[in-house]
C-alpha cells in the first residue's frame, strides 16, 4: 500500500505532526509506503511527488508549516484536473490512497473526488476552528497561545501609557480565536463576526475600563462587522480565488474608539504570526493522533471519510459532516464572555 499525503489551503502549526503520525504508524504497524504531493492539489494534478521515508519525519512534530508546501489549487481545474485524469496520474505513480489534509475547501474537493470513486480520505485542518465535524482542530490552540502572549505584552505597554490597545486576530467567519485569546488575556471587549456590536457600545466599554484606572484591551476578529455596516471591512483587494483579503478592521476600530472616547488608542494586527512556528503540546498530540487515525481509515478502505475529535476520542465521520456549515461561536458563549467586558 502506497499512501500519498497532501496539505492544502492555509497552513497551520501541526501539519507536519500529522504527516509524522501517519508515516510512523503506517510504516511501523502496516509496512506501508508514503509519498507527499507537493503544494496541495497541484502536486496531485501534476503528479509532482516526493518520497517520505521514515528518516524524513524525524523531529517533525515540533516543526511549524508543512514540508509538503500548500496551495489553493482546485483539483478539478486545468487540463490535468478532474477525477479521470487524477485517477490515471495516481495509478502511474503507484499511489493507492490519497490523504487530503485541509479545510472546508480542500475537503469539498476531496469529497467530490471520493464521490467519483477515488480512494480519498481526509484530515480536518483550520486555524479558525470553524469546521463543524470536529470539536477542535490542531493549530487553533497554538494560535490562541500566540495571541495570548502578544496581548499580555500589549497590556504592559498599554498600562504604562494609559492607552487603549486593540489587537486584531484571525477569524474570517468565526470568532473562536478572538473569544479564547481575549478571555485568556483578560480583554475588556471582544468583537467577533457572529455578533454585530455598535461602535458606541465598544466605546462605552473602553471608557468604563479607563475610568477605573485600567488600560483597556479590545480584541477584534478580522471578520467582525460593526453594527450599521453591510459587509466585512476590507481594503486589501481580493485573493486569487476571489475572496476579499481581510485585515484592516483593527485600524477602523482603533480610530473609532479614539474618536468616540478621546482616549489614545493603538492597533496591533497579529496576522500570520498566529499561524507560524512550533505547535503547542496539545496541537502536537491532536495532529499526531489525526495522522495515525487517518492511516487506519485507509487500512479499512473507508473512502470519503475523515478523522475528527469528539470529546477526547478520535472518530470517523463522512466528509459531508465537515461541510455542513461553519461551526460558529454560539450566542451563549459570547454572552458568557461579555460578563467580563467593560466596568
Ligand atoms: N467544491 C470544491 N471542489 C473542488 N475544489 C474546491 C472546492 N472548494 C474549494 N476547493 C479548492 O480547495 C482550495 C482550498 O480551499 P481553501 O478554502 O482555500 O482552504 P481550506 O482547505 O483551508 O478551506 C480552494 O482554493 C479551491 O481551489
Ligand atoms: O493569508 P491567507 O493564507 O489567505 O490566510 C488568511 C486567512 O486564513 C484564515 O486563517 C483561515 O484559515 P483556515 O482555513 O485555517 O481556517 C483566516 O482567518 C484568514 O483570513
Ligand atoms: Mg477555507
Amino acid at each position: 500500500m502506497k499512501i500519498g499525503l497532501l496539505t492544502s489551503g492555509g497552513d497551520c502549526p501541526g501539519l507536519n505532526a500529522v504527516i509524522r503520525g501517519a508515516v510512523l504508524h503506517g510504516i511501523k504497524s502496516y509496512d506501508y509506503e508514503f509519498v507527499g504531493f507537493l503544494d496541495g492539489w497541484r502536486g496531485v494534478v501534476e503528479g509532482d511527488v516526493m518520497e517520505i521515508p521514515r528518516t524524513s519525519v524525524r523531529g517533525l512534530a515540533r516543526q511549524g508549516g508543512t514540508i509538503l508546501g500548500t496551495s489553493r489549487t482546485n483539483p478539478f481545474d486545468g487540463p490535468n484536473g478532474g477525477p479521470e485524469n487524477i485517477s490515471r496520474t495516481i495509478k502511474e505513480l503507484g499511489v493507492d490512497a490519497i490523504v487530503a489534509i485541509g479545510g472546508e475547501g480542500t475537503l469539498a474537493g476531496a469529497k467530490r473526488l471520493a464521490d467519483a470513486g477515488l480512494p480519498v480520505v481526509g484530515v480536518p485542518k483550520t486555524i479558525d476552528n470553524d469546521l463543524q465535524a470536529t470539536d477542535y482542530t490542531f493549530g487553533f490552540d497554538t494560535a490562541v497561545q500566540i495571541a495570548t502572549d502578544a496581548m499580555d505584552r500589549l497590556r504592559t505597554t498599554g498600562d504604562s501609557h494609559h492607552r487603549c490597545m486593540v489587537a486584531e486576530v484571525m477569524g474570517r467567519h468565526v470568532g473562536w480565536i478572538a473569544l479564547h485569546s481575549g478571555m485568556s488575556a483578560g480583554a475588556h471587549a471582544v468583537l467577533i463576526p457572529e455578533q454585530r456590536v455598535p461602535m458606541e457600545q465598544v466605546a462605552a466599554w473602553v471608557s468604563e475600563v479607563h475610568e477605573r484606572g485600567r488600560s483597556p484591551l479590545v480584541v477584534v476578529a478580522e471578520g467582525f462587522i460593526p453594527e450599521g455596516f453591510d459587509e466585512v471591512l476590507h481594503d486589501k483587494g481580493l485573493e486569487a480565488d476571489g475572496r476579499p483579503r481581510l485585515g484592516g478592521i483593527g485600524e477602523y476600530v482603533t480610530a473609532e474608539i479614539a474618536r468616540l472616547t478621546g482616549i489614545e488608542t493603538r492597533n496591533t494586527t497579529l496576522g500570520h504570526i498566529q499561524r507560524g512556528g512550533a505547535p503547542t503540546g496539545f496541537d502536537r498530540v491532536l495532529a499526531t493522533r489525526f495522522g495515525m487515525g487517518v492511516v487506519d481509515l485507509v487500512r479499512d478502505g473507508e473512502w470519503g471519510k475523515m478523522v475528527a475529535l469528539r470529546g477526547t476520542d478520535v472518530v470517523r465521520v463522512d466528509f459531508t459532516e465537515a461541510l455542513d456549515g461553519l461551526k460558529s461561536v454560539p450566542e451563549a458563549r459570547y454572552n458568557e464572555a461579555k460578563v467580563l467586558f467593560g466596568r
